[in-house]
């Protein structure tokens, strides 16, 4: 493709001159220097540890044919200067690969907890109804039946676009994505058509990256500020829980029409009543078009709030109540999420994601309401992330457990030591709780410390199948390491 024909179908950088661009022959774009192919555009990203303007040499030597930079640098081919090469980025890889997202049903969903889930209620949705789907989150990247690794939760600008065009080829109906904070402050998602942006709520987390709560809440609402940017229609909706503190931020931030969901007041879509038991939930959700009575296996009262936002974008693609009703009710869970870890033991475990004070207290309040033993809670941090989480998580740990063991998450870059510090040291209770470096170990004295009918819960990590330990992954699955200690224990 030309340079210049690209340029030209770009939204943005469309007035720039022939004469500057040249005749130049682009194959691909590239903004890692590292993966440059020959014949690309290579576009310098500012990032938050390296400026990729420092590897424009290295990218021209490796074969780029041309540049987009925000600064002059110094190589001998074609540099185009624009004011942002994060919009550049977006906007070029948009046009390259044909504006996919318009193509297809787009929905993203963003929030501090639940996305994931939500994402496969989702997916088991529009999947029920016939439709070909396909899902970018934290677990990974699902075209139809076939899944790929994702470094991130929501990938940057030139994967989605790129993944986005070969959904299209796959003729995919529904794109679901997650979308976090940090992919909406760094343009990430920029140009994607959504259709329905979803809020599932806001607490704390990512305290690192944003200086305060509403820098964070703000991030979130520029999914709902960009629906309906790139078209211009007016058919898109916004899908946003009118129980959190923050909805009114993401309403005022679309022109588009809203679906409330609600447990609390009057909403689009609400339950009044539900029941909550071992084997999952029951409840009723009123529509405009009719009540779905739902029985899940999904645990916990947050899980309600899930469910609702799935029916909320179901209802708005006019999807057949039998249908949603039946997709709910097949779901058999979401991975790693209140996933029990069953070898017979006369005890329950359950592995979690919960990694932020919010989420954590909300798994043990559906313990607490399930418990008939004791509850032991195995919990660590993550290093280089938000430090002032790490005592709040401490405080639901052990305001929810009759015995917690604090351990290691992913320490990073940091001393475990001293996260465990950070976590432990304004305790009091000092009998009620072991700190516990080694994770293995951690899960070790929890298992043996279990009586008939007490509840474990190893949280933090999930579906995480490593332990980052200064950069290096080392495999590390909490639900194998449970069932072989588990295994031990009824083998001794
Ligand atoms: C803190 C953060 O968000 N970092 C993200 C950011 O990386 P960065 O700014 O450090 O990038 P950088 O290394 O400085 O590189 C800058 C530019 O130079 C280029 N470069 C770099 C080196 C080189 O040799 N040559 C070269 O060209 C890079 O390709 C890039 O274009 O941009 C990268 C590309 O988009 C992301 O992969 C990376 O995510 C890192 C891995 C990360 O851990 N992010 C987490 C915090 C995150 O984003 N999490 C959210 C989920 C959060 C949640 O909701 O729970 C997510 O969406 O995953
Ligand atoms: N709607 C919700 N409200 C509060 N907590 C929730 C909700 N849904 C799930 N959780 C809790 O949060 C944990 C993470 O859930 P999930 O993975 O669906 O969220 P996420 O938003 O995708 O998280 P991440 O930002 O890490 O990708 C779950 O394991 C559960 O403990
Ligand atoms: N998306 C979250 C995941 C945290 C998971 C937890 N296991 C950790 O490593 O802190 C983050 O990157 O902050
Ligand atoms: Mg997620």
């Amino acid at each position: 493709m030309k340079l210049y024909d690209l340029v030209s179908s770009t939204q943005t950088l469309h007035a720039l001159e022939r004469d500057v661009l040249g005749d130049i022959d682009i194959h691909s774009i590239d903004m890692d220097s590292r993966q440059v192919e020959r014949g690309s555009l290579f576009v310098c990203l500012k990032g938050l540890t390296v400026d990729g303007h420092d590897y424009v040499q290295s990218a021209v030597q490796q074969g780029a044919r041309a540049v987009i930079a925000e600064k002059p640098v110094d190589v001998d081919v074609p540099v185009v200067l624009v004011p942002s090469t994060t919009h550049a980025l977006a906007d070029l890889a948009n046009a390259f690969y044909g504006y996919p997202s318009q193509a297809m049903n787009v929905v993203g969903v963003t929030g501090t907890n639940g996305k994931t889930t939500l994402t496969y209620l989702l997916d088991a949705i529009f999947s029920e109804a016939n439709q070909k789907t396909a899902v970018i989150g934290t677990i990974d990247m699902k075209i139809g039946d076939t899944r790929y690794p994702v470094n991130n939760t929501t990938p940057d600008a030139l994967f989605l676009h790129k993944n986005l065009h070969l959904m299209r080829e796959a003729d995919v109906d529904t794109v679901i994505m997650e979308v976090s904070s940090h992919a909406l402050k760094q343009g990430r998602v920029l140009g994607i058509d959504f259709d329905d942006a979803v809020y599932t709520n806001l607490s704390q987390d990512h305290l690192d990256y944003h200086p305060h709560m509403d820098d964070y809440a703000y991030a979130k609402s520029l999914l709902f500020a960009q629906l309906g940017q790139s078209t211009g229609h007016q058919t898109k909706s916004a899908v946003i829980n009118i129980d959190d503190d923050y909805h009114e931020v993401m309403m005022q931030a679309t022109g588009q029409s809203i679906v409330s969901y609600s447990l609390e007041k009057p909403a689009v879509i609400h339950v009044d009543d539900y029941s909550l038991s071992p084997n999952g939930l029951s409840f009723d959700v009123n529509t405009p078009a009719g009540i779905i009575p739902i029985t899940t296996k999904l645990s916990g009262k947050f899980n309600i709030y899930n469910i609702l936002a799935a029916i909320g974008v179901a209802y708005r693609h006019h999807i057949d109540l039998n249908v949603i009703k039946r997709a709910i009710e097949h779901l058999e869970g979401v991975p790693g999420r209140f996933e029990l870890v069953d070898a017979d033991q006369p005890f329950t475990v359950v592995v979690d994601y919960a990694h932020t004070p919010d989420s954590l207290m909300n798994v043990l309040q559906t313990i607490d309401e399930l418990k008939q033993g004791r509850v032991i809670t195995v919990v660590g941090c993550g290093g280089d992330r938000d430090r002032s989480k790490r005592p709040k998580m401490a405080d639901a740990a052990m305001t929810y457990s009759d015995e917690v063991v604090f351990t290691s998450d992913n320490p990073r870059t940091e001393d475990p030591h001293a996260i465990l510090a950070d976590m432990t040291n304004h305790l009091t209770e000092t009998d009620r709780f072991d700190v516990i470096e080694s994770r293995r170990e951690a899960i070790q004295t929890a298992i043996d410390n279990a009586q008939d009918r007490d509840m474990i819960l190893i949280a933090g990590k999930g579906h995480e199948t490593y332990q980052d330990v200064n950069g290096a992954r080392y495999h590390f699955d909490d639900r194998e390491v449970a069932r072989e200690l588990i295994q031990a224990r009824l083998n001794n």
